[in-house]
């Protein structure tokens, strides 16, 4: 029976491997984490991610051939195939500071496989990491020369939160990459059995070991930039009238440019866009290529742009002071159908709002963490959020937010009552006739905002 070990129980290791688990019954999967908690919580019925269609695949197979275990170098000391999928932030401090990978995580996870292997062994980089990443990662595994052999194989990871076990039923290619020796060759074969139990064999992509790392940044700089040439366009369809949404099914039924990710938002977040393009924009630094870093940084700066832009309509559609007054936040999570708040864009905003003294009560589907910070309510339900405020704000496209009762929710709030929709979901021409002004992401502006000045 092959055996798989995961180092890394999180968002990705732990979907990835319960869906190999599922599709593989004759592999035994153990997914390991140095996180107590965490592990605690995959071996309970309360998962600790929330994603659709995740609950069912564990049930399938936990305790059948998916396990979970703190037993970090038991498992990976057992293990053919070692995956590694930790975490891979963006670095905080010293060299390449909030730009470069932190490979605190990685290196620790590979110096404890060097340490405790006594057979050979498949190592797969499942984490988003810099090109040339592998080449660390194979002196490091071959420093104490135990004469054990270990093959590096490069496997990034595509699915979107939200929709990972749809992501990972059907993908839209795997891809892996190795090195060109006969040794690497056969790592690649050993691999690509295990996705071919499910995955048609013509989207299992074979590349070498640079490829494969490059094309993930790219994938997510491409994806993120796509956004922010959107979030462009939204500033300029409300200077000029023009709708976004219009402006994004004109292009898309182009079939070079296409239809998806065109949706104007209050700005892309998650725990990776922004970190990947920082990575890739230090890499360029790092290769003397400035005119390539400058290019992917105006993405970044594009998003900054737009979450400020956001908060600045906000203010100085009320009076240009929020101080003193309840802001709803409706939807704090980055994107629909996930709990993840890294990197989400109501942070800004809130951070933004708190700036110019708002309270804020804000409301997610997905249960919050109590926060310490004085100005900020979590609160279980919409209409308590936004009981008594002067405005609200939709930060996250959560389907919920289409069907509130906005009458009821207009009779309760201060007037006049704002409605600020980051997302387009509201149906803004039924708000407006119950007596909210809206102001919706890069639409035709409201009477009301038309001559404020909301320029970031
Ligand atoms: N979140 C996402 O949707 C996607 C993430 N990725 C990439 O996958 C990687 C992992 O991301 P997430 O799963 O979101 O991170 P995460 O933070 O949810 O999970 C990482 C886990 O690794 C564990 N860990 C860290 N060092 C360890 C060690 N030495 N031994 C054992 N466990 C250790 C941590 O305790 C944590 O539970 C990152 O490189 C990310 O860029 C790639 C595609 C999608
Ligand atoms: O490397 C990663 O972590 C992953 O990053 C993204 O996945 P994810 O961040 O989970 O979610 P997305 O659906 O890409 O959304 C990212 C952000 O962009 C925003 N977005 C997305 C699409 C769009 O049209 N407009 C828009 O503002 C979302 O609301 C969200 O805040 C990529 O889609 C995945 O392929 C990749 O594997």
């Amino acid at each position: 029976m092959v055996k798989i070990c995961c180092i890394g129980a999180g968002y990705v290791g732990g979907p990835t491997m319960a869906v190999i688990a599922l599709k593989c019954p004759k592999v035994q999967v153990v997914v390991v984490d140095i996180s107590t908690p965490r592990i605690t919580a995959w071996n309970s019925d309360q998962l600790p991610i929330y994603e659709p269609g995740l609950d069912d695949v564990v049930k399938q197979c936990k305790g059948k051939n998916l396990f979970f275990s703190t037993d970090v170098e038991k498992h990976v000391a057992e293990a053919d195939i070692v995956f590694v999928s930790v975490n891979t932030p963006t670095k905080t401090q010293g060299l390449g500071a909030g730009k470069a990978a932190d490979l605190t995580y990685w290196e620790s996870a590979a110096r404890m496989i060097a340490d405790v292997s006594k057979s050979d062994k498949i190592v797969v980089e499942k984490s988003t990491v810099p090109v040339k990443t592998a080449e660390a990662i194979e002196r490091i595994l071959t420093h104490n020369n135990k004469g054990i052999n270990f093959q590096i194989l490069s496997n990034p990871e595509f699915l979107a939160e939200g929709t990972a076990i749809k992501d990972l039923f059907n993908p839209d290619r795997v891809l892996i990459g190795g090195r060109e020796t006969s040794g690497g060759q056969k790592a690649i074969a050993a691999l690509r059995d295990v996705y071919a139990q499910w995955v048609p064999i013509d989207k299992i992509i074979c590349t070498n070991l640079w490829s494969a790392e490059l094309s993930k940044l790219a994938a997510n700089a491409f994806l993120a930039q796509r956004i922010s040439s959107v979030n462009a366009m939204s500033a300029l369809c409300e200077a000029t009238g023009a709708d976004v949404t219009q402006v994004s099914q004109a292009i898309g039924k182009d079939t070079r440019i296409g239809p998806k990710f065109l949706n104007a938002s209050v700005g892309f977040g998650g725990s990776c866009f922004q970190k990947d393009i920082l990575n890739l924009v230090y890499i360029c630094e790092c290769h003397g290529l400035a005119e390539v870093a400058n290019y992917w940084k105006q993405v970044i700066k594009i998003n900054d742009y737009q979450k400020t832009r956001f908060v600045n309509r906000i203010v100085s559609s009320m009076f240009n002071t929020v101080s003193g007054k309840k802001v709803a936040i409706l939807g704090f999570a980055f994107k629909k159908d996930t709990g993840d708040t890294r990197e989400t864009p109501a942070i800004d905003v809130c951070k933004g709002l708190i700036g110019d003294k708002a309270k804020i009560s804000i409301y997610d589907p997905q249960p919050m963490s109590p926060t310490s910070v004085k100005q900020v309510a979590c609160v279980w339900d919409a209409y308590e959020a936004t009981k008594g405020a002067h405005g609200i704000c939709i930060l996250t496209e959560w389907d919920e937010f289409k069907l509130l009762d906005y009458k009821r929710i207009f009779d309760g709030m201060e007037k006049p009552a704002f409605v600020f929709d980051g997302r387009n979901v509201v149906d803004a021409e039924k708000l407006r006739k119950i007596g909210f002004i809206v102001y919706a992401i890069g639409k035709p502006l409201d009477a009301w905002l038309k001559d404020m000045p909301a320029v970031a």
